[in-house]
């Protein structure tokens, strides 16, 4: 099932969605000792920031020391590159908690295998694919995803018409010809996303509207968010009335 949630101000979606993590990560804890969440990187960073850092009513409600946090995609990059997607929810999440909050367990890329040559990125992917959560040998899903989407239609690194798409073993797998720079990148792929509990995605300005309206469109666009909407998990989208504008779908408040 897919729902949209929209707001005017970018604030009020940040809010939005750290409002709908924490209800996750309650449900979650109630039965569990691990949260385990996927974050993207992109637009996502601000609007984490914004909503579970800067907000001080949310913000105490994060249980950031039962959070394991893994990367819904990441480039290979060392992890205080700029083009990091650690990188990035280092510096405007982890860094910016205040020194006495409890840290969240961040399962990064194994940096030391990112080299020049390109030549390990099959291991890396294999190497964190390896560290995902299981259950006995059995990997299992997350218990959110929170993913972008690009305004070429992508989502974590799966691209439009990438032969990405049509993987079926492989949870992770890494991408060498990202047409979005850096090339070199890992990604969750769609029997990975399948296994999710829950999936949300965030998007905002004018800039998404064209590719939201053939997400939601009728028809198949085949683009790789339709894909995971098309998925058995359900999935959230927040947005802001920019990015819905002329779209055809009913929005909501969470
Ligand atoms: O390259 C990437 O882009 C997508 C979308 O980013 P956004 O800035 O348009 O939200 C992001 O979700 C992904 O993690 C990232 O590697």
């Amino acid at each position: 099932m897919v729902k949209t949630y929209s707001y005017s101000d970018s604030q009020d979606v940040a809010e939005a969605v750290a409002k709908y993590i924490i209800q996750i990560q309650n449900e979650t804890l109630a039965h569990s000792d691990k949260f385990k969440i996927a974050i993207s990187g992109g637009s996502l960073g601000k609007v984490l920031q914004k909503g579970l850092i800067q907000s001080p009513e949310l913000a105490k409600q994060v249980k950031w020391h039962q959070w394991e946090v893994y990367f819904s995609d990441e480039r290979l990059v060392k992890l205080d590159h700029p083009d990091s997607n650690y990188g990035l929810f280092n510096q405007l999440v982890l860094q910016a908690l205040p020194s006495s909050a409890p840290r969240p367990n961040v399962v990064t890329i194994k940096e030391a295998l990112v080299n020049e040559t390109g030549s390990t990125d099959e291991e890396i992917a294999q190497d964190y694919e390896q560290r995902l959560p299981r259950d006995g040998l059995e990997l299992v899903g997350l218990d959110l995803v929170l993913l972008g989407c690009g305004p070429d239609g992508h989502t974590c690194s799966l691209f439009p018409d990438h032969n990405l798409l049509k993987e079926n073993e492989k949870f992770i797998a890494y991408i060498a010809d990202s047409p979005k720079p850096p090339p070199r990148r890992i990604t969750f792929t769609f029997p990975y996303l399948k296994k999710s509990k829950n999936i949300a995605f965030v998007a905002e300005g004018a800039g998404k509207a064209p590719v939201l309206k053939q997400i939601f469109g009728e028809g198949k666009s085949g683009l790789p968010c339709e894909l995971v909407n098309e998925l058995d998990v359900p999935v959230s989208w927040f947005v802001n009335d920019a990015a819905i504008d002329g779209v055809d779908v009913i929005a909501s408040k969470f």
